[in-house]
């Protein structure tokens, strides 16, 4: 799957930049407070806008301090996909049940630097894992490779039936490196410049998808 980041749109053009992606799997949205992160972008009443506006499931990644309080009042908008910061996490297991029980799916973010081996029963109760392979905060920054050990290691957890959840990858995704983060297990890749810095986003929606089925077999039609 395919999830364009509207952090490189237009932000001026919000609901024509939604339709310029027609035909992506999920829409990612990213919430930034300038607090967890270093940069601000948008909250709920455009989150909630953006909803009315596509029928594309809303992929929502919160970079915010203190989801426990926030987190679930974007399920009760709408989004698909509700994603948390496990350094940001007080209860992180408190977190996903709120999200699942508000209708969502619940995603748990981890920072490239932060190890995965410690959250595995956490896990558990969750749909997604969102791998940052930037430090979040800015798109257009270059892929960090050693990320990848993390998606080896819970895409084998999954293959094996200890975990069951999607393996969402977010940061340096383009032409260049999507093959190496298919090959490595991941199921969704958010890709920000490389779609909406495209001359056509939706050529390079599909283009991306197909570089990625061809990069793993588990992609293809058996
Ligand atoms: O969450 C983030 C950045 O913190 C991402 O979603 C970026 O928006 C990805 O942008 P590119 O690296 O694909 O340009």
């Amino acid at each position: 799957m395919i999830a364009p980041s509207i952090l490189s749109a237009d932000f001026a053009r919000l609901a024509d930049e939604l339709a310029a992606i027609e035909g992506s799997d999920w829409v990612h949205v990213d919430v930034m407070d300038n607090h967890f992160v270093p940069n601000l972008t948008l909250g709920l009443p455009v989150v909630q806008s953006l909803l009315k506006a596509t029928d594309i499931p809303v992929d929502c990644h919160l970079m915010i301090s203190d989801p426990d309080r926030w987190a679930v009042g974007y399920a009760e908008a709408g989004a698909y996909n509700v994603t948390v910061h496990v350094e940001a996490a007080a209860d992180p297991i408190a977190i996903a049940r709120d999200l699942r029980a508000a209708g969502a799916k619940a995603g748990l973010s981890i920072k490239p630097d932060t190890p995965v081996e410690p959250y595995l029963e956490v896990l558990r109760e969750y749909d997604t894992l969102l791998v940052m392979s930037v430090e979040p905060g800015f798109g257009g920054q270059s892929f960090i490779e050693h990320v990848l050990d993390k998606v080896r290691t819970i895409r084998r957890l999954v293959d094996t039936g200890h975990l069951n959840l999607l393996v969402e990858i977010d940061g340096g995704i383009n032409a260049t490196t999507i093959e190496r983060a298919a090959e490595a297990g991941v199921d969704c890749f958010v890709a920000g410049s490389a779609v909406y810095g495209a001359a056509d986003p939706t050529k390079a929606i599909t283009a991306l998808r197909d570089q990625a089925r061809t990069a793993n077999h588990r992609f293809l039609p058996a």
